[in-house]
């Protein structure tokens, strides 16, 4: 696909960008010891980009499909994780990067485990956990999850996987030494059998983007609306994507581009940007620690020029303190937020409130007319700072209708004069004997 003519697609015109740029690179090699992959096109070069809202955006050949190969094995990982837990999994395979290539001999002097799921013997081994009761099911239940995660049904490439049957003599001999260590159980050539079934799936660029979109929403396909893992599956997953994604270049990779990834030896690879979008290419060139040259180069383009790295300082949004201020009477501190609620934005509010906190019996207003949600963590902050507002002896008032708990007596008004003037009425009456008959119990 060629930029727009027309129109305001910038997404699409940055793919083509750097799909042009690359996509002329010659370096690297396409990998030939599973002789079926020798015959991929090197010329091969497409990007596909879909957000958590389902937009999706491509350059160049999206449509044509490859064997998924190693970029299985997150999304095997994200099954396992799911049926059996975190705990279940880590007894089998561990979360340490390797530092080493993808067929490495890297299992733990002591526990005889893996060093991470994303590594041949790490992948074996997971593949091996999924529950079944045949390794016929076992298959049919990875293939269904994969298919979920991409949005449709995915077919292995037979061809392919009798091409790895011939020729995986190393991946055999990892799960023999695997059955050896105990990590493995049951039978290491059914296990070893799953796992080239597996490779053998064949995806395009575009599915293998959704793929990643969902890991990036948390678990939940964008394009079909199905959740196909729970949330802390996905970070899970993004997390050991993130440390060991990349084989041995995984730290040089963090460090220019940032983003969890996956590779694999048909020269796909698949990025996430948490809470953004998942983004694929394929390109069967690959540099000597088996990732595709063209790709490598292109997201670094992209995730420096749309600021992608994780470590990279979130935009600030609009401030989320509109007001901060005490009453002309000094009695009553006021503070008006704006926005979305998070930790950083909560802690932002109660900063505010500490300054501006007039001595008990003082008053306080929270105006939270304009704050449009909260998260979990800025709710219990809140609810927390309240509580202990109110067990100061302060006289509380929320404006706004977001669901609070705070134990003890507080207010809650529609509208910030009112409030200020029922708060400065009941400071009075607090001082004389008369009850407020304005104060309920939270
Ligand atoms: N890096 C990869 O994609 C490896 C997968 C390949 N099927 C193998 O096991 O050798």
């Amino acid at each position: 696909m060629s930029s727009p003519r027309s129109g305001v697609d910038v997404v699409t015109e940055a793919l083509a960008e750097v799909h042009g740029r690359y996509g002329s690179l010659s370096d690297g090699r396409v990998a030939d010891y599973i002789p079926q992959l020798a015959f991929a096109d090197r010329d091969c070069f497409g990007l596909a980009l879909m957000s958590m809202d389902g937009h999706g955006y491509r350059a160049g050949r999206c449509g044509v499909s490859f064997t998924l190969q190693s970029l299985t094995k997150p999304f095997v990982l994200a099954l396992a994780l799911a049926e059996l837990g975190p705990d279940d999994v880590g007894r089998s395979v561990g979360a340490e990067p390797s530092g080493e290539a993808f067929n490495a001999i890297s299992l733990d002097a002591v526990t005889g485990r893996p060093a991470n799921p994303m590594i041949n013997a790490g992948a074996i081994a997971v593949t091996a956990l999924v529950p079944a009761t045949s390794p016929a099911e076992r298959f049919s239940r990875i293939l269904e999850c994969l298919g979920r995660f991409a949005g449709r049904t995915l077919y292995v490439d037979e061809d392919v996987y009798r091409s790895e049957v011939e020729t995986g003599h190393r991946n055999r001999a990892l799960a023999y030494l695997m059955r050896g260590t105990g990590v493995l159980r049951g039978d290491p050539v059914q296990a070893v059998d799953t796992y080239f079934r597996q490779c053998s799936v064949r995806a395009t660029v575009t599915d293998l983007a959704v793929m990643g979109a969902t890991l990036a929403n948390g678990g939940t396909n964008p394009v079909t609306g199905e959740r196909v893992v729970p949330e802390p599956v996905a970070l899970q997953v993004l997390s050991v994507m993130a440390m060991c994604g990349m084989y041995d270049a995984a730290g040089s990779w963090m460090l220019h581009v940032g983003l969890p990834a996956k590779s694999g030896v048909s020269g796909g690879l698949v990025a996430v940007s948490p809470a953004r979008f998942g983004i694929a290419l394929h390109s069967p060139l690959l540099d000597a620690a088996g990732n595709p040259v063209r790709g490598v180069a292109a997201l670094r383009e992209l995730s420096e020029r749309f600021g992608l790295h994780l470590m990279h300082n979130a935009a600030p949004g609009a401030p989320t303190v509109m007001l901060s201020t005490t009453t002309s009477s000094g009695r009553i501190a006021l503070i008006a937020a704006q926005g979305k609620l998070d930790f950083t934005a909560a802690e932002r509010v109660l900063f505010a409130l500490e300054r501006r906190r007039v001595g008990a019996p003082g008053g306080v207003v929270l105006d939270l007319e304009r704050v449009t949600g909260m998260d979990a963590t800025a709710k219990a902050m809140l609810e927390r700072a309240l509580t202990l507002l109110i067990e100061g002896g302060h006289d509380v008032t929320v404006v706004g209708d977001l669901p609070f708990r705070a134990r003890g007596t507080w207010r809650r008004s529609t509208d910030r004069a009112q409030a200020l003037a029922a708060a400065e009425h009941a400071l009075t009456a607090a001082r004389d004997p008369n009850p407020d008959p304005g104060r309920h119990a939270g």
